[in-house]
């Protein structure tokens, strides 16, 4: 990477494009900013400066833009801040990939295929991952793109640890646990040896709670279980994701409530969590700020089942030795990161809650008391700079 160099980074959601702009060797942030309310509400786009000021901002009131309609205006944007430097490639986030892929790929019209066809797996995610790489195909074909995916981090699991107690006949066919927020986790265990050099061969479990949340077990920095399985509607209770759910109840709905495929899909991805246990929203931010016992309940529960999730993959590592708290729950919420870490007692983490109240969005830091036995730490989320390191090593050594 020559210092006029730059890596696009693209992380399209549900209902929101993240975008990144990267500058030489040592891949320099040099802008970021988002589309969000996508479909729904009023879309808005913000970015800022690596300073952290305001490099543009817009609001569309009328209907709200698709993915195309956003990526479009992106593309249109991102040419006055990419005025004298040298697009090496642009590097997006893939939530699934499936067998095949276990590590960052160049994304042609092939794989695209490939990936597509991979759609049921991911169904909230994979059609607005991959509308940005045609997009971008279509308007700069020359400029290299690279894919990286949310499951490769976890491809080390132990095979134990990514097996469903299924028939062979059935896991041969690609039906087995595989993973996801691998990016996050990646980022996380690549900063533990600079926060705390200590935990470097330690074990760790991160919670990487957002829209989408799951939590992983890592030894050394690496993939040891996760609470995400065959796809990302597994695991924790999230925005509007169900979590774990005996399949038993799958069965039900079909069999006894005349419920289609297409139902139970909307139920299990789009209408249920947070937004589906308070009938309020999906946004944390709106149920901490709400006194109706529905939005408590919705708030007790996902704290439940990460304590219990806690302990699961406490067994898998046979022991803990740090958990550290990411993604926009994680790394916003104190009142949460407290009622997890009360609930973590039994394993010997006591919180500060001094630094509790001031850790987030500003950096790494350490919520756990000097003489806690089990360290907690808030790593904001950064899977925007994995993305780049990855594109950019791809494209170096091609
Ligand atoms: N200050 C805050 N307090 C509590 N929750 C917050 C705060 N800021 C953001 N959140 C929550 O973070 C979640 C979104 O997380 P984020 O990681 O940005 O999502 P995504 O998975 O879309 O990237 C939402 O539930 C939002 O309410
Ligand atoms: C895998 C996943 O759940 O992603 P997100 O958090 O972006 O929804
Ligand atoms: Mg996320």
């Amino acid at each position: 990477m020559a210092p006029n160099d730059a890596v696009v980074v693209i992380n399209a959601g549900s209902s929101s494009i993240k975008f990144s702009l990267f500058h030489g060797a040592a891949l320099v942030p040099a802008l970021k900013g988002k589309v969000e309310n996508l479909y729904a509400g009023r879309t808005r786009f913000t970015a800022f400066d690596a300073a952290g000021r305001p490099a543009g901002e817009r609001l569309w009131d009328g209907t709200p833009l698709d993915h195309e309609q956003a990526m479009a205006f992106l593309i249109d944007h991102a040419g006055e801040h990419l005025q004298g430097l040298h697009v090496r490639a642009v590097g997006h986030r893939i939530v699934h990939g499936g067998a095949r892929y276990s590590g960052p790929q160049r994304l042609d019209g092939a794989v695209l295929e490939e990936l597509a066809a991979l759609t049921p797996l991911a169904p909230l995610h994979l059609p607005h991952n991959l509308a940005p790489v045609r997009a971008v195909l279509a308007l700069a074909p020359q400029v290299p793109q690279v894919g990286c995916f949310d499951t490769a981090f976890h491809t080390a699991q132990p095979p134990l640890a990514q097996a469903f107690a299924l028939p062979p006949a059935i896991t041969e066919r690609g039906i087995r646990r595989y993973g996801f927020h691998g990016l996050s986790y990646e980022y996380i265990a690549s900063r533990v040896t600079d926060f705390a050099p200590h935990l470097a061969g330690g074990r760790v479990v991160a919670a990487h709670l957002g829209n989408g949340a799951s939590m992983c077990a890592m030894r050394s920095g690496r993939s040891v279980a996760s609470t995400m399985g065959f796809t990302a509607v597994d695991g924790l209770p999230m925005g509007t994701r169900c979590g774990a759910l005996d399949p038993g109840v799958v069965l039900y709905l079909i069999d006894e409530l005349g419920m289609d495929v297409a139902a139970v899909q909307r139920l299990l991805y789009q209408e249920s969590g947070l937004l589906g246990v308070s009938g309020l929203s999906a946004d944390m931010r709106t149920l901490e700020a709400s006194d109706d016992p529905r939005a408590r309940l919705a708030i007790d529960l996902l704290v439940y089942r990460i304590g219990r999730e806690l302990g699961s993959l406490t067994a898998a590592l046979g022991g803990l030795d740090a958990l550290v708290f990411s993604g926009g729950i994680g790394e916003n919420s104190v009142a949460l990161r407290a009622a997890v870490c009360r609930d973590a007692a039994w394993l010997g983490l006591a919180l500060d809650e001094e630094a509790n109240a001031v850790a987030g969005a500003s950096g790494i830091s350490r919520i756990s008391a000097p003489a806690s036995k089990v360290e907690a730490w808030v790593v904001p989320a950064n899977e925007e700079l994995m993305i780049a390191r990855h594109a950019a090593a791809l494209v170096e050594e091609a």
